[in-house]
């Protein structure tokens, strides 16, 4: 019995096949590698697949060739600001994609699902920090696809049987402890990365998106939670389906909100660079506070994320960055 991981050599994805790989799980990977890195997959472990998940017929054949018991689906296109120019994109990679997977999982009898979502699904909230009952109202085209995901598995749960469990987390961070994968997008878009690019002098300045909103600085607020954390939240939600567990929706994040300058000063302490920032227009699509509760998580799941404070988080980011200035392209 093995686990496909979809999306599996991106950043979150590579994380989580390490986690499966350390719990003992027979792991199978597709993935059509248009963000992510072969590098990031111990391949003499994992078998790997180049795929596209809309190729339902390829993925049919990889889940009976390698009896695949569930599913963790990562693979996405995920850029809030690119959502907002190019809906199309992200209605066909998110949407049919995940239609695709969800039809070769019934074909195959394959029975379980844990699925990225997001903190995107929100919108802006009525009441901070989110429970999983604050209504859903996104403000980007990535987050209602993220949505309408979560909508399809309750319905193919309904015809089907599977069950799923939807991770929304809030925003992903850092590295592996050992140094071995981390964050890599080419083109960057995610703050703490693009900061500490500012750090290794491969930018002039951070562009602050907004300073405007109605936060204590003006800047946009965020929950950051750490990529382990994250991919160990993975294996015990595919623990709670394998153990009969119902289908649900889980709050990822620490609980704890940054404001864009906040986590520019915080990098400035990490790493000693004095970061220089400049105030540009808000980036269309963003909601202005996104903070979680996640003790639905951490009661159900057993989840206790150990990465809480902002500087390990930068520091964990900053030390895969110093040692790989060019991400994978260094290896
Ligand atoms: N990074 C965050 O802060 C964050 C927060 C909330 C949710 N998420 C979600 O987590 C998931 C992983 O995010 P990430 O930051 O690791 O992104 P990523 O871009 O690093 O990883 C996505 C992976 O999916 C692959 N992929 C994309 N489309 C594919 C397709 N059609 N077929 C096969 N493979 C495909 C990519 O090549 C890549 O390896 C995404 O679904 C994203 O929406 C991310
Ligand atoms: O150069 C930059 C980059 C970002 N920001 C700001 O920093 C904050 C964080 O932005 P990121 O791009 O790092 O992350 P997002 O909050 O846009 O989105 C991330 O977290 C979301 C959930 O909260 C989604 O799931 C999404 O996949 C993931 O990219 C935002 O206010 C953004 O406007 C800047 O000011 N300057």
């Amino acid at each position: 019995m093995s686990i496909l991981v979809t999306g599996g050599a991106g950043y979150i994805g590579s994380h989580t096949v390490q986690a499966l790989l350390d719990g003992g799980y027979n792991v199978v990977v597709v993935d059509n590698l248009t963000t992510g890195h072969i590098e990031s997959i111990n391949q003499a472990q994992v078998k790997f697949y180049s795929c596209d998940i809309r190729d339902k017929e390829m993925l049919s054949r990889i889940m009976r060739e390698h009896s695949v018991e569930s599913v963790i689906h990562f693979a996405a296109s995920s850029l809030v600001g690119e959502s907002m120019k190019d809906p199309a994109k992200y209605y066909d990679n998110n949407v049919y994609g995940t239609q695709c997977l969800l039809e070769a999982m019934s074909s195959q009898n394959v029975k379980h699902i844990v699925f990225s979502s997001t903190a995107a699904t929100y919108g802006n909230p009525k009441q901070l920090p989110i429970l999983e009952t604050e209504p859903t109202m996104p403000t980007n085209t990535y987050g209602e696809t993220k949505l309408t995901m979560e909508r399809m598995m309750r319905w193919f749960e309904q015809a089907y049987g599977m069950t799923y469990v939807a991770l929304r987390y809030f925003n992903a961070a850092g590295a592996s402890e050992n140094g071995a994968i981390g964050e890599d997008h080419t083109p960057e878009t995610h703050l703490i990365p693009l900061v500490l690019q500012v750090a290794l002098n491969q930018r002039e300045h951070i562009s602050v998106f907004g300073d405007d909103y109605d936060t204590s600085d003006g800047t946009c607020i965020r929950d950051y939670i750490h990529v382990s954390d994250l991919a160990d939240a993975h294996v015990k939600a595919l623990q709670h389906l394998q153990d009969g567990g119902t289908s649900d929706v889980f709050n990822l994040g620490n609980g704890n909100g940054y404001s864009v300058l906040e986590i520019i000063e915080a990098a400035r302490v990490v790493t000693g660079h004095s970061i220089p920032a400049r105030m540009e227009a808000r980036r269309e699509g963003d909601p202005a506070i996104l903070i979680a509760d996640a003790s639905k998580a951490r009661e159900q799941l057993k989840w206790v994320p150990q990465w809480t404070d902002i500087q390990q988080i930068i520091s964990s980011a900053w030390k895969w960055h110093q040692a790989n200035p060019k991400g994978y392209a260094n290896e």
